[in-house]
């Protein structure tokens, strides 16, 4: 199982066609310190979306590729790819720079279009990953049918995107049982939140075979936004995964550095961590004082205590208790 965090590409509409610099340095060394390396970056189109006329984003694909050398060893970094732009020149710059993957994209339906694409991506020693966008246009059968075209031209893993979080989770389902098998790499699901099921469409993926899961830090993406990274990573914890993944050390980065970031461009965060901890632990807001309160007193973490005394009771934790287990926490 795999986290795919895309905030650095798609999390980009929400401030334009780009993150800066400051922000994409800050974003890929928050999720290296909380263990999520499967990073994808760069302009919200892709490598040579906007380069035609002088880039349109803060930063050229160039800039972008320069200043994520430093975090190459820590993390596997690529880019998305639209497969008209997988030329020759654009693959052989991603190379030269040492991206780990780029992630062909193209509507359902045109996958034929893309497998020179492809085949030019692993040519140059790169992981080749691949978007079905609009994934909902085809059948599951259809798609699953395009899947395995695209599996025989030498992917390495492909994505079925809910572009338009249109998708229900039985509809995530059926594509993605369709899709596991008829191909033999691993199945992607990257969706959207329009009808705040993005969530649930990723666990509905997961149940069915996929074991990569596109996010976004603080639900960051197009239009309604993606699933939330820290969402995907909490609610995947309760069912036994990522566990390699430090969620204190991300809720912490998005409380104390993210979020205020944001602040600057007017985001609103849907789910904050203190809420999003309170539905983790299974904790009731009106204990909210009590344990601030507490957790202050005593210099102990607010967000683990609340976890740890919810262990123990949910129903109404008592002064005492929640004393006694920040006590063991100090
Ligand atoms: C770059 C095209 C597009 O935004 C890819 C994507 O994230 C989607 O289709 O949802």
């Amino acid at each position: 199982m795999l986290v795919m965090d895309c905030t650095l590409r798609d999390g980009a509409n929400v401030v334009g066609k780009g993150f800066d610099a400051r922000l994409t340095k800050m974003m890929i060394e928050g999720m290296i310190a909380a263990g999520i390396t499967t990073i994808e970056m760069g302009n919200c189109l892709g490598l040579g979306a906007y380069e035609a006329n002088g880039s349109i984003a803060p930063c050229t694909d160039e800039e972008y590729l320069q200043l994520i050398q430093p975090y190459l060893s820590q993390a596997e970094i690529g880019m998305f790819l639209g497969y008209k732009n997988a030329t020759q020149p654009n693959v052989d710059l991603a190379a030269r720079y040492g991206l780990k993957f780029l992630r062909i994209g193209a509507n359902a339906g045109d996958g034929a279009g893309a497998c020179e694409g492809i085949r030019r991506v692993k040519a140059a020693g790169m992981k080749c990953r691949y978007s079905l966008m609009k994934a909902y246009v085809l059948s599951p059968k259809e798609l699953a049918e395009e899947a395995k075209m695209l599996a025989d031209c030498g992917l390495d893993e492909i994505t079925i995107m809910d572009s338009a979080g249109t998708m229900m989770p039985h509809e995530t389902e059926a594509y993605t049982k369709e899709l596991v098998a008829a191909v033999d790499i691993p199945v992607a699901f990257h969706g959207h939140n329009n009808l705040g099921l993005s969530v649930a469409n990723a666990i509905a993926a997961a149940e069915a075979g996929a074991t990569v899961f596109d996010c976004g830090l603080l639900g960051m993406a197009r239009s309604a936004g993606n699933c939330a990274t820290e969402l995907l990573v909490a609610t995947f914890q309760r069912l036994g995964y990522f566990k390699d993944i430090d969620l204190y050390k991300l809720l912490a980065f998005l409380d104390g550095e993210l979020i205020p970031a944001m602040e600057e461009y007017n985001y609103h965060v849907a789910v904050k961590p203190f809420d999003l901890i309170l539905g983790l632990a299974g904790c009731h807001s009106s204990f909210t004082k009590r344990f601030q309160n507490i957790a202050d007193e005593m210099g102990v973490p607010l967000y683990q205590l609340i976890v740890e005394v919810s262990k123990r009771d949910q129903k109404a934790p008592s002064e005492e208790l929640i004393r006694q287990i920040a006590a063991d926490l100090v």
